[in-house]
């Protein structure tokens, strides 16, 4: 069975218009004139059980809009959902608990009170059993090392520690699927990292399917292998993030550290001819960048021989670069360009019951 299964999927917004001036307020007050944003513009993609998806685009481009249709806080306008088996807006009770959710910048705590004390009242929210809750809740305290926050409110944790209790929080009914919201916003590199082999480690041991929205792109190098690429409003990219660097990524940089102080000139001396570009990081050490289609050992074989080495590294290009240049390529070329590897085959188009936001 398919995680998450999305066909054709589309929300319109209804926008109020302001008319300008006192006329306008008035003619407002009478009949108010409206415009429509298309927020999600018929897109179709499946995940299969178990898989860590990325979910990214720019700011706008549709994704929380989609995680909220996929979670039943929104009805779709047209579209076909179907999520663990459920179509969320429709069957929110039973569907709800077998979802997990965690938005980095809302809580699901209740601020005054002691952490422990929400989890009993979630726990009773989801009807969990006591048995069963004690097992999870002892499991999940041990792993993110929790102990000794669970009497203090949440207001007087700092934000990682917040993000630790809100990860517990959307787990305790052990959903099969997790919907993660900027998980790792505004935390530091240490927690963050804690974060992501949590979660990997989630993932490993219990097959829980994850998709992730994030603008950080480590999260998407650390966790995933799929990414789905938004832009307004549609799909411009499915498929592997090996493949998307593949495609767009400009090339590579090899770091080298040598034993005794180098300049640049000379260093470009021993690449003639290459198209590579030098710098320095400091005396001893020095990047070259290399593009995509030529072979890194071109380099490596000009210059090791010729100098000492006392360290080489190879740097990917960074995943950032890569959709910045997939936006920068812009929309009308890109998905035309991409329209191939998505996943976006006309399925067939079912309509569902328009409706407004639930509360
Ligand atoms: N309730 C709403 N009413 C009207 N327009 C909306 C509503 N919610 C979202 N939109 C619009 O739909 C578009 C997509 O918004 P959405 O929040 O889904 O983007 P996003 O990719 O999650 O962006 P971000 O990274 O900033 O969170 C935007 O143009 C936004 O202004």
């Amino acid at each position: 069975m398919l995680a998450i299964d999305v066909h054709q999927l589309r929300k319109q917004f209804k926008v109020q218009k302001n008319r300008e001036g006192l006329k306008g307020a008035l003619k407002d007050l009478f009949k108010r004139e409206h415009t429509e944003v298309m927020a999600v513009k018929d897109i179709s993609f499946q995940i299969p059980q178990g898989e860590i998806c990325g979910y990214i685009g720019e700011n706008g481009a549709g994704k929380s809009t989609t995680i909220k249709m996929l979670t039943g806080i929104l009805v779709p306008t047209s579209g076909k959902l179907v999520v663990n088996g459920f179509i969320p807006y429709k069957e929110r009770e039973k569907f709800v608990q077998g979802i997990g959710v965690v938005f980095g910048q809302r809580s699901q705590l209740w601020w005054d009170i002691g952490v422990i004390e929400s989890f009993r009242l979630l726990r009773k929210v989801y009807r969990v059993e006591e048995a069963d809750f004690r097992r999870r809740l002892d499991e999940l305290v041990e792993t993110l090392q929790l102990q000794e926050l669970l009497n203090r409110p949440v207001r007087k944790l700092s934000l990682g520690q917040r993000m630790r209790c809100e990860l517990v929080a959307a787990l305790l009914h052990n959903p099969s699927i997790l919907f993660l919201d900027e998980p790792t916003i505004g935390l530091d590199i240490v927690v963050k990292t804690e974060i992501r082999e949590f979660l990997k480690r989630l993932n490993r041991e219990q097959g829980t399917t994850i998709l992730l929205t994030t603008h950080d792109l480590q999260d998407i190098e650390a966790l995933c292998s799929r990414v789905i690429m938004l832009d307004d409003g549609r799909i411009i990219y499915d498929g592997g993030l090996e493949e998307l660097k593949s495609r767009w990524g400009k090339g590579r940089e090899v770091q080298f550290q040598f034993t005794e102080p180098v300049a640049l000139e000379p260093l470009s001396a021993l690449t003639e001819g290459l198209e590579v570009r030098w710098s320095l990081d400091n005396d001893l050490t020095a990047k070259v960048w290399i593009p995509r289609e030529m072979n890194v050992s071109e380099v490596l074989s000009r210059v090791v021989g010729k100098r000492e080495i006392s360290d080489i590294k190879i740097f990917e290009t960074n995943t950032d670069e890569i959709v910045r240049e997939i936006y920068q390529s812009g929309s009308a070329e890109a998905p035309r360009d991409l329209s191939s590897l998505t996943d976006d085959a006309a399925g067939e188009k079912e309509p569902v019951k328009a409706g407004a936001a639930r509360p």
